[in-house]
């Protein structure tokens, strides 16, 4: 765990009172909570695996922008699907994509990681089931990570999937597991249970259940709560600039490369035989 330095201060919260705002339509993919605290928890409930499609991360990263607006302390990232944190992107967006919403996908996408990697709050994940590619690059764009250990599983298998990992992929990654530990990761698509990710970095902790993944989150929220907010967030985003700016500047690179890949008809096929091998598995496992 960390310790930060306890700094006196007299700056009043904003009383944020436990409120749901899952009731709105548009509010449907995700459940917003916060507590007394100020903690915010951002439940995906896109069923059966939160996938993430254009909506799911239009409306994570929406309620983020809510949640800085109401100077909330922090928000904890998870699921309302047992098992799964979530499947990473969406299949079906990726598969024989209408080129308009495609592009629309990987804006979404790159609106998301930016959002989250540069947010002015205290971002985690509590991870309890898989999580892999996208998912996981999703979870690596936060402050901290908690996971459940036994059949929970977090990795990039893009390389498994037929993506090769955009380079700031790689440098997300990088900046959290170190450059042995991110080739070994990403050229083998491995993905890690808890006790491995917390060895290489992937995750900070390991919980034995959801709600011990949850309140580990909680915990780390509140090691801030004698920082002043704006020392903090100027404090992250100073050492996180060089990841925005590059980002910002290679960004329609990177939409072209992403299109490329995807649209590629030797991914198409791959995507083809992926996606008929998940359905053939259920059936398998119906019999
Ligand atoms: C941002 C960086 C650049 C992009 C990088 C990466 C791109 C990606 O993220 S590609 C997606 C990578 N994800 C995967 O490869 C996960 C694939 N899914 C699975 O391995 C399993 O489904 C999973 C372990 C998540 C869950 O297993 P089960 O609990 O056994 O469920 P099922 O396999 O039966 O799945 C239920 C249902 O969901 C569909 N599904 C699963 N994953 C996806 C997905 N990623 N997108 C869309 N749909 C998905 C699956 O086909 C089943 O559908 P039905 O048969 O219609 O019920």
């Amino acid at each position: 765990m960390f310790h930060l330095r306890k700094v006196s201060r007299d700056v009043a919260r904003v009383a944020v009172k436990t409120r749901r705002l899952s009731s709105a339509p548009e509010r449907s993919l995700v459940d917003l909570s916060v507590d007394k605290e100020g903690i915010a928890i951002v439940q995906m409930q896109r069923a059966p695996v939160n996938s993430l499609n254009i909506e799911l991360m239009r409306t994570i990263c929406d309620s983020v922008s809510d949640l800085e607006k109401d100077k909330c302390k922090g928000m904890i990232l998870t699921s309302a699907s047992p098992n799964i944190f979530s499947a990473g992107m969406d299949l079906m967006e990726l598969h024989n994509p209408d080129m308009k919403r495609l592009e629309e996908f990987s804006k979404s996408m790159f609106d998301l990681v930016l959002k989250l990697f540069g947010s002015k709050i205290v971002t985690t994940a509590a991870i309890d089931g898989y999580s892999g590619a996208g998912a996981c690059v999703v979870a690596l764009a936060l402050d901290y990570r908690s996971m459940t250990a036994g059949k929970a599983r977090i990795g990039l298998n893009d390389t498994a999937v037929g993506i090769p990992p955009a380079k700031w992929v790689a440098d997300l990654m990088t900046r959290t597991m170190g450059q042995r530990n991110t080739e070994l990761a990403l050229t083998s698509s491995f993905m890690f249970p808890a006790e491995r990710a917390l060895q290489v970095g992937l995750v900070d902790e390991v919980a034995k259940d959801k709600e011990d993944a949850v309140e580990r989150c909680k915990k780390f929220i509140k090691l801030y709560d004698n920082i002043l907010p704006a020392v903090r967030t100027h404090t992250k985003l100073s050492l996180r600039q060089d990841f925005i700016v590059e980002f910002e500047k290679n960004r329609e690179q990177y939409l072209k490369d992403f299109m490329n890949t995807i649209t590629n008809p030797a991914f198409q096929n791959g995507l083809d035989i992926y996606i008929s091998s998940l359905k053939q598995k259920k059936v398998k496992a119906a019999a």
